[in-house]
């Protein structure tokens, strides 16, 4: 087997810097343990999110210079509408600045208090929105996406006896929709198969019940489905998003992450009146219904993104490269979650770290020592993510404490890996000299981004 590049050459360069361990170990002190409070010139490789960190393409820069920044009926917002309706195929657009906006508009308007929204895995923004609205988030994922080892395929697959149960529970009319993301990011960045969604789908629409997708990584699922779902492997991965945005009534979008854009998002729906509530209501809370908080420049470059996010070469080298890491990192025997997902690769911190507890906060420990190594920023995706329970006001545990390795897309070259691979061998092979931390600053909403933390 030859090797292989990516399908693209570098046109210009952002010089990074090269920190030393006492930089670092001052840096991540200021920042309270938390990556998120790292400046970005203290990060070499800053892995903590594939989110707006992704390189634009030269026609990507070149529709930010035709930007029509007219107030309303921009012909960047008809550009985006067509690629929307080309590529993903709902009929109504609400562009929105970012994805938890299109989730706070879609919240707002199908979410009554008391009802119950199941979904495959918790998303922090998507619960949040829909617990604000006066909803409760149900996980009704397949077991095997609690288990960071399991390797089964679809580790976003829904379990349909568990969705069953609650609708059956709670009754098609305390349902408003059923929440399905695709390349699931809490569990790893795993995909759903199309048999399942089809079922999903089959199901649902014996209550009547609606299914709005969360598509912020739709490709890397479709790429994942082409290539492991008997029957698609000569599908296009467009034609196969297609299939499955088919399969739903809706769908919010961080175009921050597949749709290769460092800024912008929508709302799409197929259903008339959600529409009209959506864009009556997105001129209160984002600005006009043809531009949602974005400049017409940056819907130029979503639209250029959307076409570009499904392209062969493109997706192939993007999860390529998440590939390569990940089983660097399984042939050194490190733990990650298996099998290696769409966007990273997540290290498991509670086998990585044994002798910490969850509430010595053993994934934002490990995510401060990687850091430390050598300036890569990784993302805690544990304890601290998962946040306080509603009722108890105890820490939800979940079984996940992972550290994710976060891959922007068409940014780092093989080289970068192989840095981040080292640093993670050398922070694992000193494991057990790693003492645990202690919160002390926590905040009421989405903590992970602002918490404190000094060492036990
Ligand atoms: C599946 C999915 C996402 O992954 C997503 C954002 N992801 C992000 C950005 C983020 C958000 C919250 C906490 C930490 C990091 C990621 O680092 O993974 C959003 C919100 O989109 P938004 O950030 O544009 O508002 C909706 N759905």
């Amino acid at each position: 087997r030859r090797s292989w590049a990516e399908p693209y050459k570098i046109k210009m360069v952002e010089p990074v810097k090269m920190t030393t361990r006492k930089d670092r170990e001052k840096a991540i002190s200021e920042a309270g343990y938390n990556t998120f409070l790292l400046r970005s010139g203290d990060v070499y490789i800053d892995l903590l999110t594939d989110s707006g960190t992704s390189a634009m393409s030269d026609r990507q820069w070149a529709g930010m210079m035709l930007g029509d920044e007219a107030y309303a009926g921009s012909r960047n917002y008809y550009n985006l509408e067509d690629a929307v309706r080309q590529f993903y195929g709902y009929k109504y657009l609400v562009p929105t600045h970012q994805g938890r906006a299109a989730e706070h508009l879609i919240s707002k308007i199908m979410i009554s208090d008391g009802d119950v929204i199941p979904g495959n895995m918790y998303f922090t923004t998507t619960r949040l929105h829909q617990e604000l609205a006066g909803g409760t988030f149900a996980d009704v994922i397949i077991d095997e996406a609690h288990d960071p080892e399991n390797e089964h395929p679809f580790k976003g697959n829904v379990d349909l006896q568990k969705l069953e149960d609650l609708i059956k529970k709670h009754g098609p009319d305390r349902m408003p929709y059923v929440s399905i993301a695709t390349a699931v990011n809490m569990a790893g960045g795993q995909p759903i198969s199309l048999e399942n969604l089809q079922q999903v789908r089959e199901l649902t629409a014996e209550y009547d019940i609606p299914i709005i997708h969360d598509m912020t990584r739709v490709a890397e699922n479709a790429y994942f489905i082409k290539k492991k779902e008997p029957g698609y492997a000569d599908k296009s991965v467009a034609a196969i998003v297609r299939q499955i945005c088919d399969l739903t009534d809706g769908a919010t979008m961080s175009a921050k992450k597949d749709a290769l854009v460092n800024i912008g998002g929508f709302l799409a729906v197929n259903d008339r009146e959600v529409f009209e509530e959506a864009r009556n209501l997105v001129v209160v809370y984002e600005g006009l219904h043809t531009y949602g908080g974005l400049a017409g420049r940056d819907m130029e470059a979503m639209a250029l993104g959307i076409e570009e996010s499904v392209q062969e070469d493109h997706i192939r080298a993007r999860i390529g490269q998440v590939q390569y890491l990940g089983d660097k990192l399984i042939g050194w025997g490190i733990p990650v979650v298996r099998p290696i997902g769409s966007h990273g690769v997540f290290l498991d911190a509670r086998k990585i770290l044994p002798h910490l507890s969850q509430d010595q906060f053993p994934a934002q420990t490990l995510a401060a020592e990687l850091y430390l190594d050598a300036g890569v920023r990784a993302m805690e995706r544990g304890v601290v993510s998962a946040g306080r329970n509603t009722e108890t006001g105890e820490h939800n545990y979940p079984d996940l404490e992972l550290v994710r390795l976060t891959i922007p897309r068409r940014v780092y070259t093989q080289a970068h890996m192989d840095v981040v691979a080292e640093s993670v061998a050398e922070v694992f092979a000193n494991r057990e000299k790693i003492s645990g931390l202690n919160m002390i600053y926590e905040p009421k909403y989405l903590r992970f981004f602002q918490a404190r933390f000094e060492r036990a």
